[in-house]
Formats: structure tokens, sequence, C-alpha cells
């Protein structure tokens, strides 16, 4: 073979090596598991109607799969027409701290029964004293959380007191990226390729 022709056809192999190791090697910006977690809670609290605080959770086995996940808003059926968002009106049964299910409640009552011993909880704002209560009895063992916006206030005290008492792990999440774009759009353009 022709010593210009066998070069040609060398530079065509290692061409081709390089486009299937573009191929088959893994990508490098996928998405870490915590901040999997954290993003689902985070997509999850997107579905609350309240103007001021809009919180997500969700509950991860120790196998990592998401058992439940919740956001704060009014019990079922209660309209969002006829209970009001406000929370400084004088008359306290027009406040909506009275009709709230807790982001983390929905969670754990979203999990069907299911057992929760052992598992992660990842919230977008630290629980509350009456969230915290539920979260100890149904054995979840972790909590990651994004916001402590409220830890002077007396409730989320009582919270770290009753964690700390009972040895339940909490940290705030540090996500290893800034932001996760979604766009919807993206994947229709992967079809139209
Ligand atoms: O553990 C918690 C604590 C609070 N929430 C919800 C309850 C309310 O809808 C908002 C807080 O409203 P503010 O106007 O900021 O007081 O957050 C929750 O889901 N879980
Ligand atoms: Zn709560």
């Amino acid at each position: 073979m022709p010593k210009e022709h066998k070069e040609k056809c060398e530079d065509a192999a290692d061409l081709t090596a390089s486009l299937a190791k573009l191929h088959i090697q893994k990508r490098q910006d996928y998405l870490h598991w915590d901040d999997y977690f954290m993003a689902t809670a985070l997509l999850s609290s997107r579905r609350s109607k309240d103007p001021s605080t809009q919180v997500g959770a969700c509950i991860v086995d120790k196998h990592k799969r998401i058992v439940a996940i919740g956001y704060n808003g009014f019990p079922r059926d209660c309209s969002d027409d006829v209970f009001s968002w406000s929370k400084d009106n004088s008359d306290p049964l027009e406040n909506k701290n009275m009709y709230v299910v807790h982001a983390e409640a929905n969670a754990i009552l979203n999990s069907n029964s299911r057992s929760l011993d052992g598992t992660r909880l990842y919230t977008t704002l630290f629980p509350c004293n009456e969230c915290t209560k539920l979260i100890i009895q149904s054995g979840i063992r972790e909590i990651y959380y994004i916001s402590d916006k409220y830890a002077e206030k007396p409730i989320y005290r009582a919270s770290k007191r009753m964690l700390d008492a009972v040895g339940i792990v909490y940290q705030r999440h540090v996500p290893t990226q800034k932001q996760i774009i979604i766009n919807f759009d993206d994947t229709l353009k992967e079809e139209s390729k």
C-alpha cells in the first residue's frame, strides 16, 4: 500500500476511535443524588399556592428511591376560593395557619402508610415543631434543608431541641450546581433531530 494511502487510513481509524469514545463515555454534568432529591422537593414546592412561602418535601429510602413528595397547601376540597392565604388578619379564622397542611406532613401522608423507617427527608424549609413531631414518629432519620429563615422563632428552636434529643441528623444542603434548568422545548428539539 502506498505510504500516503496508509497514513490516510490510520487517520480515519483514529477519528472513528475518538468518535466512539465520545459516545460511550458517561456524561460529566449529570445530576448528583442530593441535588436531584432537593430539586424534586423544590419542583414540588412550585405547586404551592401560598403567596409568601412555598415549601416542598421529598422523602427518600435507603435504596435512593423517592417514596413520597409533598408541598404546603390547604386540605383536600378546602378551596382556595373559600380559605384565605393571609397571615395577619385580626380574625384568626381568616388566617392560613389554621388550615395549611405543611409540606412535610403532606409528604408523610402521601407515603400511603408505607414504612418510612430509616428514610431521609429533603425539604426546602427547615421543619416546624409540628412537622418535626411527625418526622420523628414516622422514623425519618436524616433531614436536608435549604432555608432556615425562621431559625430564631421558638417553634423552630423547639424542632432542633427535639431532633437533637432523638439524634436525627439535620444538615443544610449545599448544591453542587447553582441552577438546574428544565426546558420542555429541549426535549421537543431532540425529537425533531
Ligand atoms: O415546617 C413547615 C413550616 C411551614 N410550612 C409552610 C406553612 C405556610 O404555608 C408557609 C409559611 O408561611 P409564612 O407566611 O412564611 O409564615 O410554609 C411548611 O410547609 N412546613
Ligand atoms: Zn411544619
